[in-house]
């Protein structure tokens, strides 16, 4: 049962950087870019999810490399070399350098990225169209669906790239390099496995991605509405009316986030 739980040590250390980053520059890139437009909410959320790389990626590398120890072919990678999340990390500084620690940067820049920016502007669109009002009896119950349907539209807009991305972090394990390059890795899969590679692992990340990120849009919304009360949510004013697009003159109601 315990098997189910390896790895968890790098999310758990990581999360709460990486939301607080993730919130913060989403909050702040907002208030730059100054009118709040559908684009400018996808543009705050991808400068967001490339920034929050630094962490997301080392940390999935030593969560990878946490949950495959000991599967390895070869008997001397079967036994426990990590003690944890930060052993594994140090390990592979030691062996590989930063490029090691890197391993499938890019191809976490490439998901998160747009992945982010997907992520803050559903959950824009669909708390706006749910009319998410601080006064509204279920504003909590739709802030959660908000929040969790976000989560699922994100990982589903980016979802081929994280398996290429993990396929990656994991390749060397056990000793035996695989692929030399993303492209090559992409090929190499498609061939063996058809596109449907591409679902590998899909159902269980949506079944994870709406209670978390249910969870987490909630939580964060409800906090700047209590500390942030006379603002109510908004970070920044929307387009003057006169500019509104006929999309953006429905969504003159305030922003959650
Ligand atoms: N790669 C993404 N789709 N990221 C957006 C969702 C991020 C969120 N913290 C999660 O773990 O679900």
């Amino acid at each position: 049962m315990l098997g189910l739980y390896k790895g968890i040590g790098s999310p758990m250390m990581g999360l709460t950087f990486i939301n607080a980053i993730v919130f913060g520059v989403q909050g702040n890139a907002m208030r730059r870019l100054g009118e709040d437009t559908p684009l400018n909410q996808f543009l705050a959320g991808a400068a967001a999810g490339a920034i929050q790389c630094v962490i997301c990626c080392p940390m999935e590398l030593a969560k990878t490399r946490m949950q495959l120890q000991g599967t390895g072919e070869k008997k001397s990678s079967s036994r426990k070399v990590y003690k944890n999340s930060l052993d594994c990390l140090a390990r592979i500084y030691q062996r590989e350098g930063l490029r090691g620690v890197n391993r499938g940067m890019v191809t976490t820049l490439i998901r998160e990225t747009p992945g982010f920016g997907v992520y803050f502007l559903a959950y824009d669109l669909l708390t706006r169209s749910l009319g998410c009002e601080p006064e509204d009896p279920y504003m909590i119950p739709k802030l959660l669906f908000a929040g969790g349907m976000s989560g699922i539209a994100s990982w589903l807009s980016t979802y081929p790239v994280d398996v290429i991305k993990s396929r990656l972090q994991a390749d060397g394990v056990g000793g035996k390099y695989q692929y030399s390059s993303i492209m090559d890795c992409t090929r190499k899969s498609i061939q063996r496995e058809g596109w449907r590679v591409f679902t590998r692992g899909l159902t269980s990340t949506l079944l994870r991605a709406f209670p978390v990120n249910a969870a987490t849009f909630a939580t964060v919304t409800l906090f700047l509405l209590y500390v942030r009360p006379d603002e109510g949510s908004k970070d920044c004013e929307a387009a003057p009316a006169s500019h509104q697009a006929p999309l953006q003159q429905q969504q003159a109601q305030k922003s959650s986030l």
